[in-house]
């Protein structure tokens, strides 16, 4: 073995025992550090020449977590499928723990806005379906994270005998099963009424603050951005770009109370004064009068 490829193999096991060890609520996992530099991404269908995101520049530490705002069409979900490594960025590169980004991996899980639960398997199955495939099934944390969920009891029902919300719940646990070190979320509570995605965004806090894990969280909702992330990054219009990056001082764990402080507001004021310029900057545009 040369000596980088032994460096390497020691790399890869420590940072395996240090999220093992971080999983089991003994440290945090130092893994699932994103680098978002100066990715740009143009679409191209038919020479249409869409320029979606450019000059996005981020940085994200492990186990932090970071939501975006953006104005509809700025280039969000291209942001987080160029991380997801869906999508290849036109100019620029995503790098997770310093290596670049090259295509999709089950150490980066994504969830949608309309979950993706297998109609056809229980709720048990769909929450053990990944560890599975990888042979790696752990009963006693799949059975965990079913009641961290408020699942217990629906294990055996199926995707369409549960409401919307539990689907999604459902969707988390799968998610968290996977054992992911990065966790790419795209509006996944925006289908929901508003008393379900306050408990929905209390049962994620709680999943994540027992094991911590990178996030990235988009939204079009300023409270629940505030109110989860450690950052929240506003969006431009299109071509999106970070415009501007807010640090939320709240303690942890977060409560919904802490929404009425004078910190939560402070930051409330700046990112609508954000968005309100960029959505008016994307009404222009979309009217023709800047470019
Ligand atoms: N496959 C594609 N081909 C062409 N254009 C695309 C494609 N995907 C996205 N776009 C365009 O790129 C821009 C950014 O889209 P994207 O979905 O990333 O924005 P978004 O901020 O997530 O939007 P929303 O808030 O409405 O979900 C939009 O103008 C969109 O129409």
């Amino acid at each position: 073995m040369s000596n980088t490829d032994q460096n390497t193999t020691e790399a890869v096991s420590s940072t395996e025992s240090n999220t093992a060890a971080a999983r089991n609520g003994t440290q945090k996992a130092e893994t699932g550090a994103i680098e978002i530099d100066d990715v740009a991404k143009v679409y191209d269908p038919d020479g249409d020449h869409v320029v979606a995101v450019e000059d996005m520049n981020l940085d994200i530490e492990a186990n932090e977590f970071i939501t975006i705002l953006g104005p509809s069409g700025c280039g969000k979900s291209t942001v987080m499928e160029c991380v997801a490594g869906y999508l290849e960025p036109t100019e620029g590169e995503v790098r997770v723990d310093g290596t670049r980004v090259n295509g999709p991996d089950p150490s980066r899980g994504v969830v949608f806005q309309a979950n993706r639960l297998f109609p056809w398997l229980t709720i048990a199955e769909n929450v053990r379906f990944g560890p599975r495939m990888r042979s790696e099934v752990d009963n006693e944390r799949v059975n965990g994270l079913i009641k961290q969920m408020g699942l217990d009891g629906f294990e055996d029902s199926y995707p369409h005998e549960l409401s919307g919300g539990m689907q999604q719940r459902a969707e988390l646990a799968r998610l968290f099963a996977n054992d992911p070190d990065i966790m790419l979320m795209d509006e996944p509570f925006s289908g929901l009424d508003a008393m379900t995605k306050e408990l929905m965004q209390e049962a994620l806090l709680e999943v994540w603050e027992n094991e911590s894990r990178t996030v990235i969280f988009i939204t079009h909702d300023v409270e629940e951005a505030i109110f989860l992330a450690d950052r929240v990054v506003v969006m431009s219009a299109r071509p999106g770009r970070a415009k501007d990056v807010l640090d939320v001082d709240l303690e942890r764990p977060r409560s919904l109370d802490m929404i009425t402080t004078d910190e939560f507001t402070r930051v409330k004021r700046r990112a609508l004064d954000l968005i309100h310029e960029e959505a008016e900057r994307a009404m222009e545009q979309a009217a023709g009068r800047v470019d």
